[in-house]
């Protein structure tokens, strides 16, 4: 599969953009002409700059509104085709993108287009050059590939060919069936881009809401195998113009996208040809510890926290300053060392989740699809009696484990042989598995999150969105794996006093907030929680007199409830009860859920929670 990218969808100025794009491992790059003019670099300069960077110039785009004029007005498009023409020649460009016409004296009479067409290939033809031809959702005349392909068949130059850009044929609902009329040596170019399902214009959907594979709504699979089996060999290029990426970091979002077409190539229902085969999406078998980097007096707040909602400690590492506190299938780890990743964590953010093991079949395995998705391996020294675990860069620099289902037993049996209180619980929690895991971060990294939760892993992200924060908007979307043993969830907010905003401002970035313990009996557990003195979050009796108003309910069931201050939602015959502490040092906080055949998150809950915390806020964030 040989990789390119339109440079809109990069943010920066150009030379920042064709960095990025190279340093990310693409093949190829497509100019676009805004990015060409705002440049202070001439075609000859940028030519010389993408051969340096070893980049290919793929296509230049977009040239509009070539068809169905007519008198000066016909020749003057000619005359502008002439002068772009020139300008490729210096760029070293050899495909020009000519999109169906938007211009209100455009005729869409057929034999004009051909026509017109005809000529353009006819000038392009003599200089070596070629001309792709785009249905544009919203064109004029023509805004179905099925049509621009009827159109390109019957002009019939060998200048001229089609590009497909899998946002007008998908936004449009256009069958990929249709793709296989198409012949291979008149598909151009491919441009691909995802996008979220909106019931919204075309152009605006188009301009501001395009992401990448994996991170929207549409059958790309689909769409993608119907042109592998065209037979198309050419450059599979991202086109995405997208709001939070223009404002997010140009190299990230070049790596994503690198990610997101390696991601698409090795679909797990299809596979397109790449030049090493892509490892499997790694199966996530459940969430094995989450390690706390921590200061000597965070940890103790910490402790005692745990040690409330129920945690024992049940083991020291056997040479750091480490302990393990479990409760049920739950390992909270809490690294006070002095030195190494730990406390570079804390020396940042305080206290913080630095770490989290995920159970794996295959350590290797995972590290080899992290590799081909360019997933940064992290290593540090270890002793030499030392388990090592491999682990890769997660989300804000925090490590993602891979810990062996196969030998976790032995890996805690060796690694925390230390003197451990015996592992009673106050309540019979035995039970208590992790929920899930919430992480905030800033929007602009969001797509990027999700990304690379679903490309590493087989996990599928659930639909996004929008939960009402006293202080703004709050995105929320989870990703999950098919037996949701691993969830995590993903809040990012424009909103800068949002609770997620606040989270990421005082935090230093992105990071774990919250972690939502399962536990098979809530009342118990919220009850000698509060009795141990957990600070928990107070709902309002308003609350609960519109519970009794929304459902059925034992009114003493209500009592319970507002009693302990748990939260109740309803999914059909599925039941979710929740529990909120309050945030350790204003960041981190937990949850104790109880679900009874409920798979969601309690989302009608999250404004009133939010409101909740609202109460504690500082009066000013700075
Ligand atoms: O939004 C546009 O105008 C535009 C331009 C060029 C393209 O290739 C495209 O898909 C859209
Ligand atoms: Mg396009």
């Amino acid at each position: 599969m040989k990789t390119s990218i339109a440079t809109v969808s990069v943010s920066g100025i150009l030379e920042d953009k064709l960095r990025a794009i190279a340093a990310a491992g693409f093949d190829g790059a497509e100019i676009f002409e805004n990015d060409l003019l705002s440049s202070h670099m001439n075609a000859r300069e940028i030519r010389a700059m993408m051969a340096d960077l070893g980049l290919a110039c793929t296509m230049f785009q977009p040239f509009r509104d070539l068809e169905g004029l007519s008198g000066t007005l016909r020749a003057r498009a000619f005359d502008r085709l002439e002068r772009k023409l020139d300008l490729m020649g210096e760029l070293g460009a050899d495909l020009l993108l000519a999109c169906s016409s938007c211009a209100p004296h455009s005729s869409g009479e057929r034999e004009g287009i051909l026509a017109d067409l005809h000529e353009a290939g006819e000038r392009a033809a003599k200089r070596g050059m070629r001309i792709g031809y785009e249905a544009l959702a919203w064109g004029r005349h023509v805004n179905d590939h099925r049509d621009a392909w009827s159109i390109v068949r019957d002009v019939d130059h060998p200048a001229i060919g089609l590009v497909l850009d899998s946002f007008h044929s998908l936004s449009r609902a256009i069958p990929s069936s249709s793709i296989g009329d198409i012949r291979r040596e008149k598909l151009f170019l491919v441009q691909v881009a995802d996008a979220p399902v909106l019931d919204m214009d075309l152009l605006g959907w188009s301009r501001h809401f395009r992401c990448m594979p994996g991170q929207g709504d549409f059958p790309l699979d689909e769409w993608a195998e119907a042109i592998r089996k065209t037979g198309y060999q050419g450059y599979w290029s991202l086109e995405i113009f997208n709001d939070r990426f223009r404002a997010g970091s140009a190299s990230r979002v070049a790596l994503d996208g690198y990610r997101s077409l390696q991601f698409l190539a090795g679909g797990i229902r299809r596979r397109l040809p790449l030049a090493e085969p892509l490892p499997p999406r790694v199966p996530a078998r459940g969430i094995e510890f989450i390690e706390f980097a921590a200061n000597h007096k965070e940890a103790e707040s910490l402790a005692a926290m745990l040690r409330a909602l129920g945690f024992r400690p049940t083991g020291r590492h056997r040479s750091k300053d480490v302990t393990r506190w479990t409760q049920g299938e739950v390992n909270i780890v809490i690294n006070c060392e002095p030195e190494g990743l730990a406390h570079s964590f804390e020396v940042v953010h305080g206290l913080s989740v630095c770490a989290i093991g995920i159970a794996v079949d295959s350590a290797d395995r995972a590290l080899a699809r992290a590799d081909a998705l360019k997933i940064a391996q992290f290593e540090q020294t270890i002793a030499q009696d030392e388990w090592p675990i491999p682990s890769v860069r997660g989300v804000g620099g925090g490590l993602i484990y891979f810990v062996e289902t196969a030998s976790r037993a032995a890996m805690w049996a060796h690694e925390f042989p230390g003197e451990a209180e015996a592992p009673v619980p106050a309540v019979p929690q035995h039970a208590a598995i992790v929920d899930h895991v919430a992480q905030a971060m800033h929007l602009e990294e969001f797509l990027s999150v999700l990304l690379l939760y679903v490309s590493l892993f087989d996990m599928e992200k659930t639909t996004s969105i929008e939960i009402t924060d006293p202080m703004g908007l709050v995105n929320s979307q989870a990703v999950e794996s098919p037996d949701r043993a691993v969830r995590f969830t993903l809040n990012g907010s424009l909103a800068a006093q949002s609770l997620s905003s606040r989270f990421v401002h005082h935090y230093f970035g992105a990071g774990v907030q919250h972690i939502a313990i399962r536990v098979p009996d809530i009342f118990g557990a919220a009850r000698s929680a509060i009795e141990a003195g957990v600070e928990r979050l107070d709902i309002p009796d308003n609350y609960y007199d519109d519970l009794a108003a929304r459902w059925d309910l034992d009114p003493d069931l209500i009592a319970r409830m507002a009693e302990n201050d748990i939260l109740y939602d309803r999914d059909g015959e599925g039941e979710y009860f929740q529990f909120y502490t309050r945030a350790l040092d204003r960041s981190v906080f937990f949850e104790l859920v109880e679900r009874r055949d409920y798979a969601g998150y309690g989302a009608p809950n999250a404004h009133i929670r939010l409101a909740a915390q609202a109460r504690h806020k500082p009066a000013f964030v700075d």
